[in-house]
This record gives C-alpha cells, structure tokens and sequence, in this order.
C-alpha cells in the first residue's frame, strides 16, 4: 500500500508534462484588460510573458497632498515666532499641465497635481496659515491680487511630492511572466496604459462521472438511483483551479466511457474519473482504464483508498488520468490531497490550504495503518469537534470549516490533544 505522500509525488510527476504544455505559446492568448466583466477578461488568468512598464509612474512628479508647492530653502528658517510669508501666485490642480513656479512664492497645488516647475516640496494646506485657500472657488486658478500665506515652519526637500518612476519606471518589469492576474494587477496595467495581455491557456479537463446509479439533478430518480453529486462537486472545484472542465455522466459501461475519453481526449490535458475503482463486479473504470496503461492502487488513506493514475493510450494520444473513487467525500478529499495543489499552482494561486494545530474537542478514534482525513469545525473555543468517518456524508462535509489530519500510526486520542487542520472555509 502507498502513504499518501507517495501517490501525492506521483499525481505531481504525471502532470509535469501538462504544466510545461500550458506555457508553449501556441496556447497563448491576447485578451483585452476593458471591459472588466467580458467573458474573455483576463482576470484569474496568468500572464504568459514579462509585461515591461511602457513608461514611468507616475510619468510626472505630482503631489500628494492639497497644499502649497514651494522651494523648501526658502523656508529653512521658518519657526513660530518667525514665520515667513510667501505671495500667491499659480495654481495647479489634477489635470492641468505642468506650470512655472516663481521663486519666493507659494504655488496652491491639488493632490495628484502637478508640481510646478521650480517647487521641490508641498506643503499640507492644513499646516499653511491660513489653513484654507482662498478666492479659488469655482474652478478660478488666479489667487486674488496680494494674496499672501504664511508657513511657520521649515518643509523637507520632496516633502509630499509623488516623484517620477517612484511606483515603477519606464521599461522595468511591471508583472513578470506567471503572475495570476487580480485587481491590483489590472489596476496597474490600466495605470501604465497597458491596454491587452498575453495569457496561458487554462488547464482542460475531461470529468467523467460513472455509475449505473447516476442521474443528473433534476431528473426523477427509480427505485435504487441517485443524482450524481460528483459532478457538480468536482466542476466546481476545478473550476476553483483555474481548470476549463468538459463534463461526462457515463453509464457503467466500457464503452460509454471510451467514447467519452475517446471524443475529448485531444482537447483537454487530464481526465479525471470517479467511481468504478474498488473491488465490485462492475468497475468500469478499472476495467477500460487498466488495460490503457493507468494503474490502480491502493493508498493508505480514508477517506479516498483505492485511486488510480497514469497515462491512457488512447487513439488520440496519451492522456494522463486521475481515478478517485465514487464515494463523494472519498471524492473531495481525493481532490483536495492530490490534484488541487498542483492544479492552483498551474494557475499561479497559492496551492496549500490556510493549515493550523488546533486542539480536539473530544476524543477520537483513526485507524491505525491510515491516514485519515475527517471533516469537523471549529466551537466556541476554537477547538475541533470531528464529524463522522463515513464517506457518504457529504452534508456534514457542506457544513465543515475544516478537514482534520490523523496520521499513520493513530488509532486513539484523547480530548485535548492537538491537530493538524487544513481550513476550508474561506
Ligand atoms: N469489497 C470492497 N468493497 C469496497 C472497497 C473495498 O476495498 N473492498 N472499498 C470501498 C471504498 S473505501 C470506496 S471509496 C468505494 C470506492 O468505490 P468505487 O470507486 O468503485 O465507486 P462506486 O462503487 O462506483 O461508488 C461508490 C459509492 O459512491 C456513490 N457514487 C459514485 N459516484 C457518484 C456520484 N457521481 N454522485 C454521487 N454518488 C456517487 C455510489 O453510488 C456508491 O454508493 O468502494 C468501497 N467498497
Ligand atoms: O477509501 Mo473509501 O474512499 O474510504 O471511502
């Protein structure tokens, strides 16, 4: 039997192949930064090359506060009792073009204003005297005829001024290539002008769920059937990855699976399964999947013991495949140890859960030769109280904040003792 490290390094070393396709620029893509809600918006996305800064930022020095533009060696000796007093002459606000600054005045400046050519220093409005501006009501630039302002003390060289290049400058790497593609890093391709990227390709996948017993919700179920949850689960946490996902209900037939493997198989890069793996006279999986080239194990692990992996050859090529078993929860827990790190890393997300000790809420039992993993929350006192074993109880998963690890080796633990959780509520 394999620890589920073991068969964690081999989900890893089958998929290197996919993650180097993913970044061959024949599946790059152009997409457009505007508008944001396109289906074809590249947010989520990764980039697929460095994007270079086409200018600096900001690309003029501009204040960052409202105030007065001055030269700060006019007022080095500026204390109370000695005030100096400076005329007021041009104003600036955001958007107006950089103007001249006359030496021994004060220059009314707006945040994100243009500092004056000549000024080195701004001064916060609320630190002049008097501490408002006056006669620029109504978007008037002209200071009244002998308006004057006083500064009681002195104001460090660059003291509030946005300097040219201080975000980034002109031709520096902006993002670099890999970089997953979130609000501040639209942000600051809409700041540089940027106005379309080069992205990878998303992973595709092919889930194919089997069983006789499945039904898609909505459909009225006889006697012995059940919906076909797996789908719905796994879609949507592939999706979570970054994953495109081709979705496949197929009966427990070789056939109805070989078709489905055969029509995707050279659109997506991995095709994962579930159910028809175990020991039962109908393993449909096992049995069209085996002779392919993929392998079936048993893996020291309960939920998610029997698993499968390997490369099918199939008339469209090799595709590689993850097998998980049918149980649901045997399903999602297969899901989260082995594909989803590796699939969050392809799309430049951070792989690992949020992990924390935590202390048990009561005792427990594991079996000794397994690792398990249990679904539980967290209480009142930030301690665990663990669900159920069983694999079936999916609800009680629906309603967990956290999947509780008890290793090889566990067979019993007192309340109190601590462990490891993966949190999975976020
Ligand atoms: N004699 C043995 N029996 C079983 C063993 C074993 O070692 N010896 N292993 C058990 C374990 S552990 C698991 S896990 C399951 C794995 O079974 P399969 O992967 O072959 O899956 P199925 O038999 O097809 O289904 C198992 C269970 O899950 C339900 N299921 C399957 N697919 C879905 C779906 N898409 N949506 C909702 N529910 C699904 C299915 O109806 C079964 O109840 O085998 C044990 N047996
Ligand atoms: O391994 Mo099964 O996945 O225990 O329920």
């Amino acid at each position: 039997m394999r620890t589920f490290a073991e068969h964690q390094h081999a989900v890893r070393e089958l998929l290197q192949p996919v993650k180097a396709a993913l970044a061959e620029p024949a599946g790059f893509e152009v997409l457009p930064i505007l508008p944001v809600l396109e289906a074809d918006s590249p947010l989520g996305r990764v980039l697929a090359v460095d994007v270079h800064s086409p200018g600096d930022l900001p690309a003029f020095a501009n204040s960052q506060m409202d105030g007065y533009a001055v030269r700060s060696a006019e007022l080095a000796g500026a204390r109370p009792g000695a005030a100096i007093t400076l005329p007021v002459v041009t104003t600036t606000a955001a958007g107006d073009p950089v103007r001249r600054h006359a030496p021994g005045t004060a220059s009314p400046v707006m945040t994100g204003a243009a500092i004056p050519e000549g000024a080195d220093a701004v001064v916060p409005i609320e630190q002049a005297d008097p501490p408002r501006f006056l006669g620029l009501d109504g978007g008037e630039r002209e200071a009244p005829a002998g308006a004057s302002v006083t500064f009681d003390h002195p104001v460090e060289l660059g003291a509030f001024v946005r300097e040219v290049g201080s975000d980034v400058a002109r031709d520096a790497v902006l993002l670099p290539a890999g970089t997953r593609l979130g609000p501040p890093q639209l942000g600051t391709l809409a700041a540089a002008g940027v106005v379309a990227v080069t992205v990878r390709r998303r992973v595709s996948v092919l889930l194919i769920s089997t069983g006789h017993e499945l039904r898609p919700p909505g459909t009225p179920l006889a006697p012995g059937q059940i919906h076909d949850s797996n789908t719905a689960m796994l879609g949507a946490a592939l999706r979570e990855c970054g994953a495109v996902v081709h979705e496949s209900l197929a009966p427990d037939e070789a056939d109805a699976v070989l078709t489905a493997l055969e029509a995707s198989a050279p659109r997506v890069d991995l095709v994962v399964t579930t159910g028809g793996v175990s020991a039962g006279a109908f393993e449909v999986v096992r049995e069209t999947l085996a002779p392919l080239g993929v392998e079936f194990v048993k893996v020291a692990l309960q939920p998610g013991g029997p698993q499968g992996l390997g490369l099918a050859s199939l008339r469209a090529g090799a595709v590689p495949v993850v097998s998980f078993p049918g149980n649901p929860v045997s399903a999602l827990v297969s899901f989260e140890l082995f594909l989803r790190p590796v699939l969050r890393a392809f799309a430049g997300l951070t792989p690992d859960r949020a992990r924390a000790t935590l202390r048990l809420a009561h005792d427990v039992t594991s079996p000794m030769g397994r690792h398990q993993v249990r679904r539980g929350v967290i209480d009142g006192n930030g301690d665990v109280e663990v669900g159920a074993p069983s694999s079936h109880l999916l609800h009680a998963y629906a309603n967990a904040t956290v999947l509780v690890h008890l290793p090889v080796g566990v067979d019993a633990l007192p309340a109190g003792s601590h462990v490891d959780v993966w949190r999975i509520d976020d």
